[in-house]
């Protein structure tokens, strides 16, 4: 067999290979390994010395999947290559380069960045979901950052930068309508735009669950596992579907641990938190709580407002800024319900031929509007229930009192007037007799402990939905 076959086999399996296998450590393997084809027409990849020791471990994780690359690609192959294998570097083996010296086995270099490839098309099972939008509506660029999403937003952003190191797997939780499957289409987009081999499933957990059952109905476990477990990317939406679904769970399961030995990344989201997904198995749960928990919030005023002015540029209408004021103070629920008001008035405005103004918009959106006097959340009612809930007085909140068992709930009241009303920082200093600097410190101060105690974000998210659901 002619020696420059091997660096030949290699240009077309490389690619095919590394979109099943993205992990840098692998990676590091191949680099480090070198290329041989035996007699019987065996493409040998021989560990660096190094690397001996973890062969088994090596073999075990990756052998197969070597096998399905070279399956997948026999028909660009030379037709002698029949296998492949992972061995230890022989001593004294007859070792090839490609120049054909007989010195050397040629060294496994990953060819991603040259141009070589299979050929010209993206490789069917490579291509984006195709349940992706195909504009960017859905991408990083226009996802508008705030207070109430920013830590979901950098989480995802790094892991479409390194997905299955930075953080995995990732837990993005939050009430309906607020950017969590915008987030995962950002991610895929993203990701893909770094790597268009990578393999992204993007799919909610109720599709799951289908493919499951209908995996089960046509006694096709072995298809359903090799879709889910040769991804690089799991994304699985609405988690909280598989609630008392205990053989999806039990499948689910296997999957995630199958894709995480494999450093393989997976981004999950959910309407509440992990431990609050009751019907779910502790041991996903556990899974679950093992990597990075974000948060997505209701947005505030300025980001709602932020929302409206890029989608209404995205459509190219002359809309007042004062008319987009108008909708995000009286939508705050959601972003959908936002976007939503925004194109019902347009539609309206211009199949009428009427200009956009804010009585037009209050005609027209009267009933979607969130009537807030009602709610009868003033910050007098925070004071209340977090006084209660850490068992001081409200006197010692608004008072001078500096021990931490009285700081910590008058941050928090701060921080949840904030929050939870529309009022500005000097009405909330004005309410508990602080100067505005105080509560925005005590803001910030909220926000920090929350990043790094998981304890007392709990208390501060139980809180908050109760005083929501008042
Ligand atoms: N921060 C944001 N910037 C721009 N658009 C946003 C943002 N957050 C949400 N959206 C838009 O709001 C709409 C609803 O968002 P999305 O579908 O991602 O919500 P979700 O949290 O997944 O809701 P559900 O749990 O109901 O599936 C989408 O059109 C999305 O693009």
């Amino acid at each position: 067999m002619e020696t420059i076959e091997c660096q030949a086999v290699w240009d077309i399996l490389y690619p095919v290979i590394s979109a099943r296998i993205s992990s840098p450590g692998f990676n590091k393997f191949f680099q480090e390994s070198f290329a041989s084809i035996d007699e019987s027409g065996t493409f040998k990849i021989s560990l660096n010395k190094g690397y001996n020791v973890f062969i088994d471990h090596i073999r075990d994780n990756y052998l197969n999947l070597l096998r399905e690359s070279l399956k997948e690609c026999k028909h660009d192959l030379p037709e002698q290559i029949k296998d492949i294998s992972i061995d230890a570097l022989g001593q004294g083996e007859a070792l090839y380069t490609v120049e054909g010296q007989k010195e050397d086995k040629i060294s496994l270099k990953p060819i991603i960045d040259k141009t070589r490839r299979r050929s010209t098309e993206t490789p069917k099972e490579l291509k984006a979901p195709n349940n992706f939008p195909s504009s960017d509506r859905y991408s990083f660029k226009n996802f508008v950052v705030g207070d109430s999403n920013r830590l979901a937003f950098a989480t995802s952003k790094a892991v479409s930068e390194s997905p299955g190191f930075s953080f995995n797997p990732l837990f993005i939780y939050g009430s309906s309508g607020l950017g969590k499957s915008h987030l995962l289409h950002a991610i895929a987009q993203e990701t893909l735009s770094h790597n268009p081999y990578h393999r992204i499933e993007y799919l909610s957990a109720e599709e799951f669950s289908n493919i499951f059952i209908d995996s089960i109905k046509n006694q096709d476990g072995h298809n359903f596992r090799k879709r889910f477990r040769n991804v690089d990317i799991l994304l699985l939406d609405d988690v909280q579907f598989l609630k008392n679904k205990t053989k999806t769970q039990e499948e689910f399961f296997h999957t995630f641990n199958a894709l995480y030995s494999l450093n393989k990344q997976i981004v999950l989201t959910s309407d509440c938190q992990p431990h609050e997904l009751d019907g779910l198995e502790k041991r996903l749960v556990s899974r679950f709580e093992h990597g990075q928990i974000v948060d997505v919030l209701k947005p505030e005023f300025e980001t709602r407002v932020a929302i409206l002015r890029l989608k209404r540029d995205s459509m190219n209408v002359h809309i007042p800024n004062e008319v987009l004021d108008f909708i995000a103070s009286n939508i705050k629920s959601h972003i959908r319900k936002l976007e939503g008001a925004l194109v019902r008035l347009v539609t309206y405005a211009s199949t009428m031929g009427y200009e956009v103004n804010v009585s037009l918009a209050r005609e027209v959106l009267g009933g979607q509007l969130e009537n807030t006097s009602d709610r009868n959340l003033d910050i007098t009612v925070i004071l209340r229930q977090v006084a209660e809930y850490f068992d001081v007085g409200i006197k010692d909140i608004l008072g001078k009192k500096r021990t931490q068992s009285i700081v910590t709930p008058r941050q928090v009241a701060m921080y949840l007037s904030r929050n939870l009303t529309e009022e500005s920082f000097p009405t909330i200093a004005d309410q508990f007799r602080r100067t505005h600097a105080t509560v925005l410190h005590s803001c910030n101060a909220v926000n920090e402990q929350m990043e790094l105690d998981q304890d007392f974000k709990d208390k501060v998210f139980f809180l908050k939905k109760r005083l929501e659901n008042l």
